[in-house]
């Protein structure tokens, strides 16, 4: 060995790592200008020129600030006289992102603070926040991930969304809500024909749930997975998958050659369930990009259906359906496990707003059947003023319907995801020990005969 081989290597330069940070940084710097996870997972430059290892670790820091957002404030709010301005959003998502690699990843405490640093002086807008986020930084990477453990669980839930939860659910289940949404969604998806799916859950080491969903809990990129150019399947959260299959097990034959329409279509999950029981499906949507996406998918699968841009409330088919599924526009409160920003991108009032909304669409969709047709509604919320209550107006405002109550074998046998009335009501925190699901409501209803 030479002697220069023996010398201790050379610090790090405090740039170390910063590439990754800084995309982590520009993706919350998207979300607070209104963009959700996805889409700002998708425009941010910096994050797109990652690969490997550091795209990885700037996907988990960005996530995991959002995801773990409130008790990263309470830790921050310990250690500043007073709240950081409005003006100084930047700053605040520094130091977040400092306090989620501490607290939460479990990162080297130099690591940590050099770089919040060095990403504070490179904005002139936070560079002298420098200061402050260095010795905050420091105190919290100190306290190390115990002092974010012993926090409540609901810290990490707006006020106004937990006292909803607790109201709906009650206490325990609105903690197990929170506790689950604090991990990441395994990856699920849609077998196209059902009795492959064992085959291919063999192929790709997924599980198969009850349900008929393939689970895998962790799966890289999707193309390069077994099956995926030849369409044997497609991305769709266990839950999500339910609405249709209650809108298939709603005839008795089937819904090989009748007329289906998906309302609210893309980008198309259960455009392509419906297409793959033989529906002749007409996908509607007024998004032209998810409906070129959706358009995508079923070229992949080699599937087809009808695809419509248009607005629903404007819309009307050339001839009424015997089944339609209406997947409304939502808040989407039973996604946060993969879209960590909701809590805090969400008000009431547009909780308000989109009720309002969901109405007018089901009385839409009502007018759309045939006698005798079946509407599922489903949305992927928490919030009973999107679900539950929507169904109960529907049925107050509409004499000529009833409701075909959800079975329990029809959802893999998950009787806890069944409401009194009869409506799909999937937690979070349901199918726990399998990896959870999404928070889905779902409402069958038949248009009567006369
Ligand atoms: C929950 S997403 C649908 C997801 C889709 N069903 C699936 O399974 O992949 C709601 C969709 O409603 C569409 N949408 C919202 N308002 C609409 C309207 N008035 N008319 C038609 N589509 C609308 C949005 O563009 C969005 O694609």
């Amino acid at each position: 060995m030479t002697a220069a081989s023996k010398k201790r290597p050379p610090a790090k330069p405090a740039t170390q790592g910063l590439v990754a940070r800084r995309a982590a940084l520009d993706i919350l710097t998207l979300v607070r200008a209104g963009a959700g996870l996805d889409e700002a997972l998708d425009k941010c430059r910096s994050f797109d020129a990652l690969e490997g290892s550091d795209r990885a670790f700037a996907r988990t820091l960005a996530t995991t600030a959002l995801r773990r957002q409130g008790g990263l404030d309470a830790l921050i709010g310990a250690h500043v006289e007073r709240p950081l301005p409005k003006r100084a959003a930047r700053a605040m998502d520094i130091l977040r992102l400092a306090a989620a690699q501490s607290a939460a990843l479990g990162v080297a405490d130099h690591a940590v603070v050099n770089t919040a640093v060095a990403l504070a002086r490179s904005f002139q807008e936070t560079a002298g926040y420098a200061g402050m986020i260095n010795a905050v930084a420091r105190k919290i990477a100190a306290a190390g991930p115990a002092a974010l453990e012993k926090l409540p669980v609901r810290i990490d839930t707006p006020g106004w969304l937990w006292r909803s939860w607790e109201r709906a659910y009650g206490p325990a289940a609105a903690r197990a809500v929170a506790e689950a949404h604090r991990r990441e969604p395994p990856l699920d998806l849609t077998p196209k024909d059902p009795a492959e799916a064992e085959a291919l859950a063999q192929r790709l080491g997924a599980r198969l749930l009850a349900a008929g969903s393939l689970r895998l809990d962790h799966a890289g990129p999707v193309p390069r997975l077994p099956g995926y150019a030849e369409g044997r399947w497609w991305v769709q959260g266990a839950a999500a998958a339910l609405p249709a299959r209650l809108l298939i097990g709603a005839f008795p034959e089937g819904i090989a050659g009748k007329r289906v329409l998906d309302l609210c279509a893309a980008p198309g999950g259960k455009t392509l369930q419906l297409a793959a029981a033989g529906g002749r499906v007409t996908a509607v949507d007024v998004a032209g990009p998810r409906l070129k996406t959706l358009a995508e998918n079923l070229q992949r699968v080699s599937l087809s259906a009808e695809t419509v841009k248009a607005d629903i409330l404007k819309w009307t088919p050339d001839a009424p359906a015997d089944a339609v599924l209406l997947d409304a526009p939502c808040s989407g409160t039973g996604t946060i496990r993969r879209r960590p920003d909701i809590p805090w991108a969400k008000n009431e009032d547009e909780i308000a707003a989109l009720a309002r909304l969901q109405s007018r669409l089901i009385d839409r969709a009502l007018g759309f059947l045939k006698p005798g047709g079946v509407l599922v509604y489903a949305v992927c919320s928490l919030q009973p003023e999107e679900g539950e209550r929507q169904a109960a107006a529907a049925l107050a405002r509409h004499s000529g319907l009833e409701r075909i109550p959800v079975r329990a074998e029809e959802i893999g046998g998950l009787p806890a995801a069944i409401t009194r009335e009869g409506d799909l009501r999937t937690l979070p925190s349901h199918l726990a020990e399998a990896g959870g699901m999404d928070g889905f409501f779902a409402a069958r209803l038949r248009r009567s005969r006369g």
